[in-house]
């Protein structure tokens, strides 16, 4: 099955979303997401005049060989644009492969290991009590596993805070927007929002909170500590992760289950994390972290020490994503959890998908190949528009601080 053509599609339905579709000479098609938040067309250069003339007439069953050649090949290794259009391409090929073979993606990869996937939503408010309202809607919606992120009492904006909608954006703005940041006050609520929010829902649901980077460790510590009579599933990227070390004062400190890697790309960026079980779940994904062939790399290294997948799902993962990782959910063993962040209806008939919802769980569907098609024509109505995340400064200062 050779490659005869491949293309970027750049589109914004709500959001930019960029899309590597590859033609094969049997005439099947596939596609890969390649969207980077914020950075959506260093991706799109990267593919379109660095990579696909290096794909023309390569045989699309050579997945490995394919990975490897663009890895190694390109000398520059690592970094969120080599992976992510990396990962475009392992995904396309993964989903020729199984439109060739004729079956789902996860048989291929193995088959179920599990009836669904369980998913976490994204319950948001401007305070303690508009994120109790928001955790009950989405427990009345069938979810097992709920994030809670609620506004801090003298901050004005924080993130994961949205418009109280199922469709929080992040990335809101032409030019960065700015927001505060206050350690101490962030500090002094989150107990407080758990202890809300686990007296309301019980002790059955799971809950969790995205750090989003923004604690020393030892601040990291002490809020893992404090939230411990909440039994949390995870705490989530609780202090960057560049240096990976960090995360063992952490560990020292508190019995939270830790989980990190949404912003990772490679399993160089998790190796000491994991064989040194400084985490609990691993949150790569397959558009930031090179495919479904180098996902499973990860995987595989994490299931021995035992370390859990939690997949990184927010709306800058296109559906195409989303469905790839669904099948990836289903297979791995070690799985933990799938953040599921709803696409607007626009997204969605952009790109119709066989994955469904039901009482807490997705299920891929057994479409051919990963599922997830893209209505060119529609998309070609929404054409590319800057859009770059917020930066976060320290309220009392305007010191740059971690977003
Ligand atoms: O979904 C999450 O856990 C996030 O932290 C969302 C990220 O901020 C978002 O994907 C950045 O592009
Ligand atoms: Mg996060």
């Amino acid at each position: 099955m050779k490659i005869t053509a491949a293309r970027v599609i750049v589109c914004c339905p709500g959001r930019n979303f960029v899309t590597l579709k590859i033609e094969t000479d049997q005439g099947l098609t596939g596609l890969g997401d390649a969207t980077l938040n914020g950075r959506e067309l260093a991706v799109a250069s990267y593919l379109t005049d660095h990579v696909i003339p290096c794909l023309i007439g390569r045989d699309a069953h050579q997945i490995e060989d394919i990975w490897q050649y663009l890895y190694r090949g390109a000398y520059w290794r690592r970094g969120p644009v080599t992976m992510s259009a990396i990962a475009a391409v392992d995904t396309a090929l993964w989903d020729l492969k199984a439109k060739a073979a004729g079956m789902p993606l996860y048989q291929l990869l193995g088959g179920a290991s599990r009836t669904g996937v369980m998913v976490y939503g994204h319950a948001n408010g401007r305070d303690i009590a508009q994120t109790v309202d928001e955790v009950l809607r989405y427990q009345a919606q069938g979810y097992k596993a709920i994030r809670a992120q609620s506004g801090v009492p003298g901050l004005e904006k924080v993130y994961g805070v949205g418009r109280g909608t199922m469709f929080y954006e992040p990335a809101d703005a032409d030019l960065p927007s700015e927001h505060d940041w206050s350690t101490e006050k962030y500090l002094r609520h989150t107990p407080q929002l758990f202890d809300a929010v686990r007296r309301a829902v019980g002790p059955d649901i799971h809950l969790l909170h995205d750090v989003h980077h923004r604690l020393t460790p030892i601040e990291a510590a002490r809020l893992g500590k404090d939230l411990e009579p909440y039994r949390l599933f995870w705490m989530e990227d609780a202090t960057p992760a560049e240096n990976q070390e960090a995360f063992r004062l952490i560990r020292q400190h508190t019995t939270t289950p830790l989980a990190v890697g949404e912003v990772f790309n490679t399993v160089w960026d998790c190796k000491d994390l994991i064989q040194n079980q400084l985490i609990d779940y691993i949150r790569t994904t397959v558009v930031h972290a090179g495919g479904i062939t180098h996902l499973r790399r990860i995987a595989d290294l994490a299931a021995l020490y035992p370390v859990r997948t939690g997949s990184h799902g927010a709306t800058d993962l296109s559906p195409v994503c989303m469905g790839a990782a669904l099948h990836f959910d289903l297979w791995v063993p070690n799985f933990g959890i799938q953040e599921y962040m709803r696409h607007t209806d626009e997204t969605d008939a952009v790109f119709p998908h066989a994955y469904t919802f039901s009482d807490g769980f997705l299920h891929p569907g057994e479409a051919t190949g990963h599922g997830v098609d893209i209505d060119e024509a529609l998309a070609a109505k929404y054409p590319y528009q800057r859009a770059y995340l917020p930066v976060n400064r320290q309220q009392h200062d305007g010191t740059l601080w971690h977003w």
